[in-house]
């Protein structure tokens, strides 16, 4: 069993594996007469193969409670993944670098703060989606078309997630 504890989400921090999408960190410049500021550009959709094409879609799941027992990570290889609260909902998010086997030593867990979202690099090993606190509504984006675009990674080792 491997313990692992959840850190603060940072943009820094989760850069290997994606984009953090914040407004609160991000630069923005005014659109709309002033009356609005667009926070331009924060993450890359990328959609890959046969027909591909982005998809945005709502996710409402019900909580996970922790901690949380992980025995797979899963990947979108031709596609990135972005989920975007839509009620300040905190959610756990656990990663591994691309590649083709996952070494427990480099799984990575964050907690987010309910003002961020994130956009899973395409490839980028994750957690399928876990919310905290109460049932969530996300925002998704991702890849359609051809092909199989979600392959799943036993764990070598069943991991334990808690917060600190
Ligand atoms: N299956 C699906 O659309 N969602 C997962 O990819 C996930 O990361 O939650
Ligand atoms: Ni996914």
């Amino acid at each position: 069993m491997l313990e692992l504890i959840a850190e603060p989400l940072t943009a820094d921090a989760f850069a290997p594996f994606g984009e953090v999408i914040d407004a609160r960190t991000s630069a923005s410049f005014p659109i709309n007469a002033g009356r609005t500021q667009r926070h331009h550009d924060l993450a890359t959709v990328q959609t890959l193969g046969e027909n591909a094409r982005p998809l945005i879609s709502l996710f409402v799941s019900q909580p996970v409670t922790l901690p949380l027992e992980l025995t797979f990570l899963e990947r979108h290889p031709l596609g990135s993944q972005a989920f975007m609260p839509l009620h300040e909902e905190r959610f756990i998010v656990v990663v591994a670098p691309p590649g083709e086997s996952i070494d427990a030593a480099d799984v990575r867990a964050f907690v987010t703060d309910g003002r961020q979202g994130v956009n899973y690099r395409a490839g980028t090993w994750h957690a399928i989606q876990s919310v905290l606190d109460r049932e969530g509504e996300f925002l998704v984006i991702d890849r359609g078309g051809e092909g199989d675009n979600c392959d799943e990674y036993p764990l070598p080792m069943r991991i334990r997630l808690a917060l600190a």
